[in-house]
């Protein structure tokens, strides 16, 4: 099943999130893209041929799909977007200038809809207005230090030495996260979501051109002038497994500005039936074991960050190749790696999840970190706090992480009244001697049972 990463792309009145929005719809290029919005009124649809317009929902030439939505009906229309038959990539809800972006992170970490997982919190700042935004809204540092990615935009609007000035005070509030500059929204979607390879080949194996990519393409040539907002993509392949507990090591302190990491991991004989999926977006992170495609067994990630060192990332990745026999992982490694798995999907059997890489941890071990035969029984796994009092908490694991302060004025209060309402959500104060609370659900022996 292919989850859909949902984007909430937030930022005050007038900072350029419906201008950003526009620009990834006239640039989608294939890839198709759900958005949620408060009211249609800014998106710019006419320009896309209307297929049709089904109640709050506006269907796209391109595949898009727009609703109109408030907060309280959030859960309902991401249900309605993820169904198989949309057919998306990418869901983008756009904030209203006034909505608090932890509720609707909250909300998406805390949806049990498999098929949705979280794409990121992106910040858009006025650069001309940034001082009287944050004079007028103290929470402005809040919504910042959540950000995954911030976009100061309007640069057009301000003198270099004056974005270079808000840049720096962004980046001092915004926790972690990578900040690049823009104009009129203009950002390479590729920061955000992958763009699908879909197209059409004629008889003759030549690509089609679509109405889309023609005014695609005249979009890019009017914009040419205008460059795409800087960041940095660093590629790495390895045809040895990788060092678990080195990598964890390595995800744990990945360094401020690396907004993205995709790819494929393996892990040798820690667990040779699969290679492990990654997706990360600012903090939040998720391994999704896979088996393995029949060919060549390599690790390849992507890397994609603002200010980041790209040769420091590569250096990093290097050190956690398993350097040979002498290097073998220790009992338990993967454990560090599959507190971001997400629990398997017990409806529709997620085919990435039902793995055994740890059936038995004690037999894994007597065996090289090779998993037990399928169908054994798992014991409990055996608690080792210790084992993972390095690990730094994923502050994704629990959405009450994003408990506002302030309630949301625009939230329907009765919904959100109930905490039992997140009867998915991990449990915020698990068994103090849980050996690694799993990212849903509280602990979980390894895909044991
Ligand atoms: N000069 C300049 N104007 C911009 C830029 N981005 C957006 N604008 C203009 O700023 C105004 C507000 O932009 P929107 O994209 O509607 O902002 P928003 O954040 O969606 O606004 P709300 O929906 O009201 O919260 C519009 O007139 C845009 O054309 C930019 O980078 N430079």
């Amino acid at each position: 099943m292919q989850q859909i990463p949902v984007v909430v792309l937030a930022g005050f009145l007038g900072s350029g999130k419906t201008t950003l929005l526009n620009h990834l719809l006239r640039s989608a290029r294939g890839t198709r893209i759900g958005v949620m919005v408060n009211d249609f009124g800014s998106i710019e649809i006419d320009a896309m041929t209307v297929a049709g317009q089904v109640g709050s929902t506006v269907s796209l030439g391109n595949g898009c799909l727009c609703c109109a939505v408030d907060t309280s009906e959030l859960d309902t229309y991401l249900d309605t977007l993820t169904r198989p038959g949309t057919g998306l990539d990418v869901i983008v809800i756009e904030a209203s200038g006034l909505a608090e972006p932890q509720e609707l992170v909250r909300m998406i970490l805390a949806s049990d809809n498999a098929r949705v997982v979280y794409g990121g919190l992106v910040e858009v700042v006025d650069a001309a207005e940034f001082d009287a935004t944050r004079a007028r809204h103290p929470e402005t540092d809040r919504h910042l230090a959540l950000a995954d990615l911030v976009v100061v935009n309007k640069a057009d609007r301000v003198p270099e030495a004056e974005l270079r000035r808000v840049v720096d005070a962004v980046t001092g509030v915004a926790d972690r996260a990578a900040v690049i500059v823009a104009a009129h929204g203009r950002v390479d979607p590729e920061l955000l979501f992958d763009r699908a390879a879909r197209f059409e080949e004629g008889p003759d194996g030549v690509r089609q051109l679509s109405f889309e990519d023609l005014y695609a393409d005249a979009y890019e040539r009017d914009h040419r002038e205008h460059p795409h907002a800087a960041y940095e993509t660093v590629s790495f392949t390895a045809g040895e497994p990788m060092h678990p507990r080195r990598l964890m090591d390595f995800l744990d302190s990945r360094p401020e500005g690396l907004y993205r990491i995709k790819g494929f991991v393996d892990f040798g004989a820690a667990d040779p039936d699969h290679r492990y999926a990654v997706h990360a977006v600012g903090r939040f992170l998720r391994f999704y074991p896979q088996p393995w495609p029949p060919g060549e067994r390599l690790t390849e990630l992507v890397l994609i960050g603002s200010g980041t060192d790209g040769a420091a990332l590569l250096r990093g990745l290097d050190a956690c190749r398993v350097a040979g026999p002498h290097d073998v992982p220790e009992e338990h490694a993967l454990w560090g790696v599959l507190r971001y798995v997400p629990e398997p999907d017990p409806v529709d059997g997620d085919p990435r999840a039902p793995h055994r890489p740890c059936a038995d941890p004690e037999g894994a071990a007597a065996t090289g970190g090779a998993p037990a035969a399928e169908g054994a029984t798992a014991p409990e796994p055996v608690p080792d706090p210790a084992a993972y009092a390095d690990v730094e908490p994923d502050p994704y694991a629990d959405p009450d992480a994003y408990e506002d302060p302030d309630p949301d004025p625009y939230a329907d209060p009765d919904a959100y009244a109930d905490p039992d309402a997140y009867g998915d959500a991990p449990d915020p104060h698990p068994e103090p001697d849980a050996p690694h609370p799993a990212p849903y659900g509280g602990a979980h022996p390894p895909y044991g049972a």
